[in-house]
């Protein structure tokens, strides 16, 4: 579904980012604090008869959108994509802080995950599903500033499909690479 259709879920999803991140880094008073938390329950109730089913679903599914309208994974922005490689960048925001201005380390494998396994997927292949994951942490991933990330495939064995992929600093330092393993799925595969 084309993202025009949904202008307003659209920004209710960048709303909700901007809420994680300013939620993360705030030390509110407490009447501050309850106010805001009364808001977020509002927001529950507001959309709770809304609920669908998977397939019907608006979030993950705007594969045209950087971060598919989900706030799960931090927004990929892609800049030149193929069949067999990808590039674009990518913020660490607050809210994906581990410590000491580095990225979570949980945080780099969700987007090594959104990003190779979107490319894994791509180029009129079936889908296919993360079977591993290896990330190497060269050096802290700042939060903060913007990143560059690139991905390609390294290579294809069956239905195996091999992808690499990229972090670099702004001076253009790798902070961490990934390879991760897709396996084609069978007719009726899960
Ligand atoms: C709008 C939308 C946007 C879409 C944009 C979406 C972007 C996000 C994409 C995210 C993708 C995901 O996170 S998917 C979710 C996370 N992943 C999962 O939940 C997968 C759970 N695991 C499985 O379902 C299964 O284990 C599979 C499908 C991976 C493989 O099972 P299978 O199909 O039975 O295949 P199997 O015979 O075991 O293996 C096939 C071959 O792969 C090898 N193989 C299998 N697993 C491994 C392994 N861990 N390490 C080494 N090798 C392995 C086997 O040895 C074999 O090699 P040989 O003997 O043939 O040589």
């Amino acid at each position: 579904m084309p993202p025009a259709e949904h202008p307003e879920f659209v920004g209710l999803i960048e709303a909700l980012r901007a809420a994680q991140e300013t939620i993360t880094g705030a030390r509110p008073p407490e009447d501050v604090a309850r106010k805001a938390r009364e808001n977020l329950e509002e927001i529950t109730r507001l959309l709770s008869p809304f609920t669908v089913g998977e397939s019907e679903q608006l979030t993950g599914q705007m594969r045209g959108l950087p971060g598919r309208a989900q706030a799960l994974a931090p927004a990929f922005h892609v800049d030149v994509e193929g069949n067999d490689r990808v590039s674009g960048r990518v913020v660490f925001g607050r809210f994906y802080l581990g410590g000491n201005g580095a990225a979570h380390g949980g945080s780099l494998p969700l987007l090594f995950d959104e990003v190779l396994g979107r490319l894994a997927n791509t180029g009129g292949r079936s889908p296919s599903r993360t079977a591993y994951l290896h990330v190497n942490y060269r050096k802290i991933t700042p939060v903060g500033p913007e990143l560059r990330v690139e991905a390609h495939f390294d290579r294809e064995e069956g239905r195996k499909r091999y992808l690499v992929g990229t972090i670099r600093d702004p001076e253009g330092e790798i902070t961490a690479d990934a390879e991760g393993l897709f396996v084609a799925l069978r007719p009726g595969q899960p």
